[in-house]
């Protein structure tokens, strides 16, 4: 369960998100949707307290899965990083270039587990599996310059998937992607969304139809609906969307 009350942040003196509330139940998925530039990506950080020191994060309530991140450090915030895990929407240039994907799925488990090194390829070797990923001996041993963005976008779910989080969050999953690997993502988050609740930050109205509420964003405040009664409702974003993209 996720329960905010006024989560503000602020980059010194600018103020970047204003009293944000939100309720989720557990097991309930949601969406976060909104015109460019709204504090989307940020509040997605927000949620799992990521940022450097000039930042300020603060909420009169905050928690996730009966946590506070913000009042967590070290080894418990990780381990709560685990639980509720972030993919970036520039999922491809998320990785460390000089690495290869062995040794970057051997860092995250070695940070998020205790697995030795053979179970570590293990669980790499089923979560890839679970995303349909094959030749995983060759993916293995590759460098993420050699990934297609579907690939990438696949690897880096597999990297979230591998410390079994409770909540995924992702930053334009299928933003970018072809046709049929937008497809293949969408059947892919239908799975995933049976063992886990789904934060989908979107602009694809086939992602909302995954969820059951929606979180607005404008201009860096956001106002909470069921995803049902954001599709029926008279919201201009909305209505200026389905115009561009019918
Ligand atoms: N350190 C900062 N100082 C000032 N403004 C910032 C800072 N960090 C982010 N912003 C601004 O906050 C706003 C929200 O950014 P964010 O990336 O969350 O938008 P978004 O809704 O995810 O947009 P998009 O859909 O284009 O990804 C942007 O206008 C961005 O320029």
């Amino acid at each position: 369960m996720i329960v905010l009350r006024n989560l503000n942040l602020s980059y010194e003196n600018t103020k970047l998100l204003k009293d944000i509330s939100l309720n989720l139940q557990g097991g309930k998925h949601l969406a976060i949707i909104g015109e460019s530039g709204s504090g989307k990506s940020l509040f997605a950080r927000a949620l799992i307290a990521l940022f450097s020191q000039n930042y300020h994060l603060n909420a009169e309530e905050f928690l996730i899965n009966e946590k506070n991140p913000t009042k967590l450090k070290n080894k418990a915030l990780q381990e709560f990083r685990s639980e509720v895990a972030l993919i970036f929407q520039d999922a491809q240039n998320s990785f460390y270039p000089y690495l290869n994907l062995g040794d970057i799925f051997h860092i995250v488990l070695k940070t998020h587990t205790n697995l030795n090194a053979k179970e570590r390829k293990n669980k790499a070797f089923e979560c890839m599996q679970t995303l349909g990923l094959k030749d995983l001996e060759l993916l293995w041993h590759s460098f993420a310059y050699q990934l297609s963005t579907g690939m990438a976008r696949r690897i880096q779910l597999a990297l979230a998937l591998s410390s079994s989080p409770k909540y995924l969050i992702c930053d334009e999953i299928t933003t970018s992607l072809d046709k049929q690997n937008e497809e293949k993502m969408i059947v892919l988050l239908k799975e995933l969304k049976k063992n886990l609740s789904l934060i989908l930050i979107t602009h694809d109205f086939r992602l909302l139809s995954l969820c059951d509420e929606v979180l607005f964003f404008e201009k860096g405040k956001a106002k909470q609906f069921k995803a049902q009664e954001f599709l029926n409702s008279q919201n201009a974003w909305l209505k200026a969307y389905r115009e561009i993209y019918a």
